[in-house]
């Protein structure tokens, strides 16, 4: 494998000169035995493709650039080409005999690895009997590794953990074995389960534009920069209160400048990382007192967005993302709340996500990194106030009346993008599993490391360097 720009991988061939058959032969032995000691890399593979993802490549994807790989690294796929939207998740969910694989690889886009994600987290809690309807539960982490091939329209997640979405690239990354734990959001409606989301949860904003994007789907990918705009000009406003349990005091900030990533090195996402906290808990004893009283922080507040980005949801569209410093794998998601403001200062704000400027350095933006959250829209607490008190009602006092008009470009709620997907509540308590799920993926790596050979991060049994071989020879 040999490293080209922009986190891209590609195949590199080796050619091995020798004087007579019988080192040759041994040559190919050797070098068997070794890769037979690199037990992390996947040997079966199950493969679900999406057709109709992104500009309907998915098929062709697969078997002109990844099947050729898999067969020379000597990795068996079961392959099914979905059906309908579903298909996926209700095979892995019911079906699948996932003993037989070490991994399942997904070629598509974002929503079909979210496909991928339920159908394997559903299985995986059924099988230990956990009952994931219940908010507070203790998932169970799945044992096999997901591998997404990009092919949608948006490939954010593959962005995001990879550094690029090129379809060699990630085939790659899944035959040399790589491991990337991630976090993954639940989401709960009072006491029933909704969604899973490892990318970004967002209110306001973000819903607006998935709501209206989706009655525009002919119009493809483009269809999220037209509702963008629109949704930009109505310029709504929400009403409601977040409370959120804040992030262990050892876990960083949304803020900092480190933008680890979730890499191997990160001690934030290491278990590394709960040696670092015990010291840092012991100093501070305002914080400790609060960790303790799991005290939940409450903010009311008007809204034109609220987000909650459990990676940095970079992609091409955002090379930073929402959140730069987000860890993939640190049990947190970023909590990021945008207040109301003009249209000038709320442009700027996006702007700031295309460009080098921090996107938080806004008086009207703050951003908390959390463990779980739950949002209450207004109307809902209106709602419960009004059950309350029969006064109110009877002196005519109509609460989304008052909403509508001393909001007058405000409607009364928005809607929640669940990695893209609309959700049908508002009021949503959202909770974080610390690396629920493993990738075949390493992060993004920083220029230093993208200096080394892949073997060498694979250890000392596939360090072979070309230089290596002559010596030997
Ligand atoms: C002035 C330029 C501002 C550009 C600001 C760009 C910020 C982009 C941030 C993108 C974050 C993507 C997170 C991805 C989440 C995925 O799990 C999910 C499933 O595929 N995709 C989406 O939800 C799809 C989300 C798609 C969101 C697209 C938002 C486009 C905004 C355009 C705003 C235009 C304002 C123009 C003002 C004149
Ligand atoms: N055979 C199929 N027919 C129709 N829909 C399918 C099929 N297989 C999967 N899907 C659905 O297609 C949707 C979009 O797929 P995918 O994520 O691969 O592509 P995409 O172009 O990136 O779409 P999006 O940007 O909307 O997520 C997914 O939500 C998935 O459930
Ligand atoms: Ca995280």
């Amino acid at each position: 494998v040999r490293r080209t720009s922009g986190h891209q991988w590609t195949c590199s061939d080796v050619t091995f000169h020798c004087t007579s058959q019988r080192l040759c032969e041994q040559w190919i032995h050797v070098i068997n035995e070794q890769l037979s000691f690199h037990t992390n890399r996947p040997r079966s593979l199950l493969v679900y493709i999406n057709p109709y993802g992104g500009k309907r490549q998915g098929r062709r994807v697969y078997e002109q650039k990844v099947a050729p790989l898999f067969h020379r690294a000597h990795i068996s796929a079961d392959v099914i080409v979905t059906e309908r939207a579903n298909h996926a998740r209700d095979h892995l969910k019911t079906e699948a005999e996932l003993d037989k694989y070490d991994g399942v690889v997904c070629v598509g886009g974002d929503g079909m690895f979210s496909e991928i994600l339920h159908g394997l987290v559903t299985r995986t809690q059924a099988d230990s009997g956990v009952d994931q309807d219940q908010p507070d539960a203790e998932l169970v982490p799945c044992s096999l590794h997901i591998g997404i091939i990009p092919a949608g329209s948006t490939d954010c997640i593959c962005f995001a953990t990879v550094g690029t979405n090129d379809p060699v690239t990630s085939a790659l990354h899944i035959i040399v074995g790589d491991s990337q734990p991630m976090d993954v959001c639940s989401v709960h409606h009072n006491n029933s389960f909704l969604r899973y989301s490892v990318s970004l949860l967002g209110y306001g904003f973000y819903g607006d534009v998935l709501s209206d994007s989706e009655r525009n789907r002919w119009q493809g990918p483009a269809r999220y920069d037209l509702s963008g705009v629109k949704t930009f000009l109505s310029h709504n406003y929400y009403e409601g209160t977040v409370s959120f349990l804040p992030a262990e005091s050892n876990k960083g900030d949304p803020r900092d400048e480190l933008k680890l990533n979730g890499k191997p090195v990160c001690l934030v996402c290491s278990q590394q990382g709960s040696t670092l906290h015990a010291q840092k808990y012991k100093n501070l004893q305002g914080q400790e007192r609060r960790e303790k009283a799991n005290e939940l922080l409450v903010i009311h507040g008007k809204f034109l967005a609220i987000n909650a980005a459990n990676m940095s949801c970079a992609c091409p569209r955002s090379p930073k993302g929402l959140s730069p410093s987000a860890h993939l794998a640190d049990g947190n998601t970023d909590l990021i709340l945008v207040r109301k403001c003009s249209r000038l200062d709320f442009f700027r704000h996006l702007l700031r996500h295309t460009n080098k400027d921090d996107q938080f350095d806004h008086s009207f933006v703050e951003v908390h990194r959390v463990r779980r959250f739950r949002f209450q829209p207004r109307h809902h607490e209106l709602a419960s106030l009004e059950d309350l008190s029969e006064g109110l009602k009877k002196s005519g006092f109509s609460p989304i009346c008052v909403t509508q008009t001393t909001c007058n470009y405000s409607t009364t709620h928005s809607s929640w993008t669940c990695d893209g997907e609309i959700l049908p509540h508002a009021d949503i308590q959202v909770s974080v599993h610390r690396q629920l799920i493993r990738l075949f993926a390493r992060g993004i790596e920083e220029e230093q490391q993208q200096q080394r050979s892949v073997f060498e991060d694979l250890g000392p049994h596939l360090a072979l360097e070309p230089s290596l071989h002559w010596t030997v020879d």
